[in-house]
């Protein structure tokens, strides 16, 4: 059998295959397409002229470019014509198009050139629109680049994944997503090849097993690129990039996957049905109504064409999409990268985070404090820990057993922080790790455990003999002592010791500090081979007790107040230990004196129902030294009560407690690609803080959509309700606006300052309300109470109003004609574009309304949205455009209104505004602190 991947001479080997020096490529290309990589391992490293201590960087900048960069061609450039077309067929412009031809049947080709111009408009706004998402979602991966580690000039070194070419030696860790095809070199992997094969279960991949036959994928000396490593270590070399790839031919042969629909979009889209119908009802009626009151049969399907065209909020949609990808990338730029639209709305709606501590809450710089040893305490630079021999060995024996690299000048330290702090305490005292030695002295290593939380590796010493370290959590590794070092040498570890050291460790947890219990078993010669983790480590004789601080990230505790006002509970879930992490909560803010603090063990004792009670309290709980399947059962258990969770995680072993959130926050920095997979949002900085920021973020742009709802959901009564009294006055009330004026209004003066409510900042308070329901419409009741039941039947009664002002005014009442011919008929033009002006007018009132839900203007600054400026200005001039261009007043039926009239409705949006502002003061007064916004 072959070793395990953990006994191979070292780490990443940097031992030759074949020495062989890197050949130029531009000399004699590399036989990448053709060469077979389950030939052997000698033939395929000559063919790609390479060795197992990889290229030199030279030799790989060529190769980049011959070979091209690393990546799968984008595919979309060939596929707008066919969204462009979507545009028209979809069922809301298909209803549209009805009525075109409806209108054409009437013989009114203006209405309908008017309607195909409405469509056309529409299409191509809705597919700029979703254009822009598009290219909003794709950017984000700029945020996000995929690195891989390799050999270059015999360096481990990162790289970007896009520069990995064919003959590079990569290295591949858990957690690692594969770059590039690659075939083994050495080392043992499982890998989840799920993205080629649809299986989920991992699969295991050896150097040392060599597969001639078969389907390629299943090779299992083969990795491929798009899949991850779950376990295990190996180095391959590349055999393939880009395109090449396996799953560059995958890709080659599939369409890029149709984006799924958020909730909110489907919400939207149900409404937008929804209204559809309520307006085409509304025209079916309005049919025999106009012909009762008078109407001829064409003018009265020309006019509920006309209300079905109106009311149709066909723009609707791509709106919100593009609302959603703006918001998204305006929070990629803080550092959350969101991978779905609809997680912006979810993450609007959190009730609880659930946070890591170590980097999430913490800086994750560790910085040895005190050192624990049988003979007292010592720190780390006073003139005892010099001279100390014991501390020499543990410094030795904590930095032998790490993985990873010190800081070299020029170059900074990499790998796991609590690691980078013991080989800085090994430097100090004197005994140096180099990694290249640590490599040629490990024998064997058993990983870091996030179980067992423990590392150990068989080392040999100077003295000739094989000694292995253990470094882990002191609950882990003391039961493992039966020795205590000291300065005669070791005695035997008592049970008063015992109970002394867990008092010690508990004084540090107690001070926040992050504790390590560092052991070590010496064997005279060699160990027996073939040792198994659990024979190796015992009988171990412990060497003291390593503490480090890790500070609480400065902006967390602010960031956690922020979480607390918005009604957001915050449970701590860390490996840590239970007191460290409470003190490190408490000084974040999390928690309160009395919160509970439940262990691993105390939390796999608790029954479900026993959960479900702990965490329906009102208590921010510490959950420490808790596994990775915790994670899962707390997520769990939060889902079942309804509450919207927000989960952190780094390791592959939290994918499934990733999946399971509502939103699982992977980390960027420290994480590992598998989680970054699992994960629906990745932060680049791993900040609490950004989380917070992404929440906000969240219930903004949530925010947002709705003010732009009910800014084009307002109109819909002040210029329905004129038809109807038209319609109920049996025709002797003139009908103040044409068809034409509406469709103005809906597609040339409301768009752009809609478009701008959607760009709204935050209003104050908004962190300040409890989180939205989960399952609560974007669409809701209040909403439309809103839109339609006040600000809407204020514009009604004001555009009904100034429309009857200015007609009575010319000697109009009930029952004068005003049809073409009459002398009234002037007069009741320039009324008519009265009233529509003044619908314009209620229609920039309602946009200053809709800015805020429970705020007043004054809190956030009239002129604060620009763009809502530029738009109601663009807004203004082409209504008054329409009123007194020549050319365009027989068209829309419009007469250039008395100076006197102007007046008249200049008031109108001061009136809507202001009468929204005293209904938004008395919500204020009578409900205390925003809870409904818009409602
Ligand atoms: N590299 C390591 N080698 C050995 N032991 C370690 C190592 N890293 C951490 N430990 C021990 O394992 C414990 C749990 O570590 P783990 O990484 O699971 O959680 P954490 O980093 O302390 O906290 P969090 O889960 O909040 O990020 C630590 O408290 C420490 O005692």
């Amino acid at each position: 059998m072959s070793p395990p991947w953990w006994n191979s001479p070292s780490k990443y080997a940097a031992r030759p295959i074949e020495r062989r020096p890197p050949v130029d490529a531009t000399r004699g290309s590399v036989a990448e397409a053709d060469a077979d990589p389950r030939r052997p391992l000698e033939l395929v490293l000559r063919d790609l002229r390479t060795t197992g201590n990889g290229l030199g960087e030279r030799e790989a900048q060529r190769r980049l470019v011959v070979h091209g960069p690393n990546e799968l061609a984008r595919r979309g450039s060939r596929r707008w014509p066919r969204e462009l077309l979507d545009q028209f067929t979809h069922p809301l412009a298909l209803l549209l198009l009805v009525a075109a031809a409806l209108a054409w049947v009437a013989g009114t080709p203006v209405l309908t050139t008017a309607i195909v111009a409405v469509v056309v408009l529409n299409a191509a706004f809705a597919f700029a629109q979703e254009q822009q998402a598009e290219r909003a979602v794709e950017a984000l991966a700029a945020y996000l680049p995929s690195k891989a580690h390799v050999l270059r000039d015999g360096h481990r070194t990162e790289v970007d994944a896009t520069a990995l070419v064919p003959g590079d030696v990569v290295l591949i860790e858990e957690g690692d997503r594969i770059c590039a095809d690659a075939r083994l070199v050495h080392g043992e992997l499982e890998v989840d090849l799920s993205t080629l094969t649809g299986e989920s279960l991992p699969a295991a991949r050896s150097a040392d097993r060599l597969d001639t036959r078969g389907p390629l994928l299943d090779a299992h000396d083969l990795v491929f690129s798009g899949t991850t490593c779950t376990v295990g270590e190996a180095t391959g070399v590349v055999t393939a990039t880009g395109m090449r790839t396996e799953l560059g031919r995958i890709a080659a042969l599939s369409q890029r996957t149709a984006r799924a629909e958020s909730p909110l979009e489907r919400q939207v889209k149900r409404a937008a049905w929804l209204i559809a119908l309520v307006a085409a009802g509304a025209g079916l009626v309005f049919l025999p109504a106009g012909v009762l009151a008078g109407l001829s049969w064409s003018a009265a399907v020309t006019f509920a064409i006309g209300l079905i065209v109106a009311n149709v909020p066909e723009g609707l949609l791509p709106t919100i999409t593009l609302a959603l990808a703006v918001g998204v990338r305006d929070l990629a730029r803080r550092g959350a990268v969101v991978k779905r639209l609809s997680a912006i709305e979810t993450l609007g709606s959190t009730t609880v985070i659930c946070t890591d501590k170590t980097g999430t809450l913490t800086e994750n710089r560790m910085k040895v404090t005190t050192i624990w040893l049988p003979g007292g305490e010592v720190s780390p630079g006073v003139p005892e820990f010099h001279a100390s021999a014991v501390v020499r060995r543990l410094a030795a024996a904590a930095g032998a057993c790490t993985n990873a690299e010190p800081a070299t000048p020029g170059h900074q330290a990499t790998g796991d922080p609590t690691e980078v702090a013991l080989l800085e305490l090994a430097a100090l005292a004197g005994v140096a790790v180099e990694p290249t030695g640590r490599a040629r002295d490990r024998r064997t290593m058993f990983p870091f455990d996030p179980h067992l939380k423990r590392m150990s590796t068989l080392d040999r010493t100077a003295a000739g003999e094989e000694s292995l370290r253990t470094k882990g959590a002191p609950e882990t590794v003391l039961p493992l002592c039966t020795t205590l070092a000291g300065e005669p040498g070791p005695r035997p570890l008592t049970e008063q010791d015992r109970t002394r050291l867990r008092a010690v460790a508990d004084g540090y947890a107690a001070q926040g500090l992050r504790l390590l219990a560092i052991a070590e078993r010496r064997w005279e010669g060699s160990a027996p081979d073939g040792l198994t983790r659990a024979d190796a480590e015992r009988e171990l004789c412990l060497l003291g007790l390593v503490a480090m601080v890790d500070p609480p990230r400065p902006q967390v505790a602010g960031a956690v107040a922020r979480a607390h006002r918005a009604g957001i509970r915050i449970h701590v879930v860390s490996g840590d230990n239970g007191l460290t992490t409470a003190e490190i909560a408490r000084r974040c803010g999390i928690g309160s004196p009395t919160s509970p603090i439940i262990t691993g063990p105390e939390l796999d004792a608790l029954g479900e129902p026993e959960l479900d009670a702990l965490l329906a309290g009102p208590d921010e709980i510490v959950f420490a030294r808790s596994s990775p399947e915790a994670k899962l059962r707390i997520a769990d258990a939060l889902r079942a009560q309804r509450d919207v969770v927000a989960m952190t995680g780094d390791g592959v072993n939290d994918a499934p407690a990733l999946h399971r959130a509502d939103i699982g926050v992977a980390m960027g920095l420290s994480g590992t690609d598998v989680a970054r997979e699992a994960s629906t949002m990745v932060l680049t900085d791993d900040d609490f803080g950004t989380i917070v920021a992404a929440v906000e973020a969240g219930r903004r742009v949530y925010d947002n959509v709705r003010k732009f709802i009910l800014y084009i959901f307002t109109h819909a009564v002040p210029e329905v309700v004129p038809f109807l009294v038209f319609a109920l006055s049996g025709g002797a009330i003139p009908m103040p606006l044409t068809v034409l004026q509406i469709l103005a209004v809906d597609l040339g003066t409301d768009i752009l300052p809609a478009l701008a409510l959607g760009r709204e900042r935050a209003e104050p308070g908004l962190m300040d309300r409890p989180p939205r329901p989960r399952g609560r419409g974007v669409i809701d009741g209040a909403l439309l109470a809103r839109a339609w039941g006040f600000l809407g039947v204020i514009s009604a009664v004001l555009v009904l109003g100034a429309f009857l002002v200015a007609l009575a005014a010319a000697g109009w009442h009930l029952g004068v004609r005003t049809g073409p011919g009459s002398p009234l008929r002037h007069a009741y033009q320039q009324a008519g574009t009265t009233a529509w002006l003044g619908l314009v007018c209620c229609q920039i009132g309602t946009a200053f309304a809709a800015r805020t839900g429970h705020a007043s203007l004054r809190e956030i600054g009239p002129f604060s949205n620009p763009a809502l400026l530029g738009g109601i200005a663009f807004e203004i001039a082409f209504a008054l455009a329409l009123a007194y261009t020549p050319f365009l007043q027989p068209v829309f039926g419009t007469a250039a209104p008395e100076p006197w009239q102007l007046a008249l409705i200049a008031p109108f949006p001061v009136v809507v505004w202001g009468a929204d502002e005293l209904r938004r003061a008395w919500r204020r007064h009578t409900s205390g602190p925003a809870s409904h916004p818009h409602g």
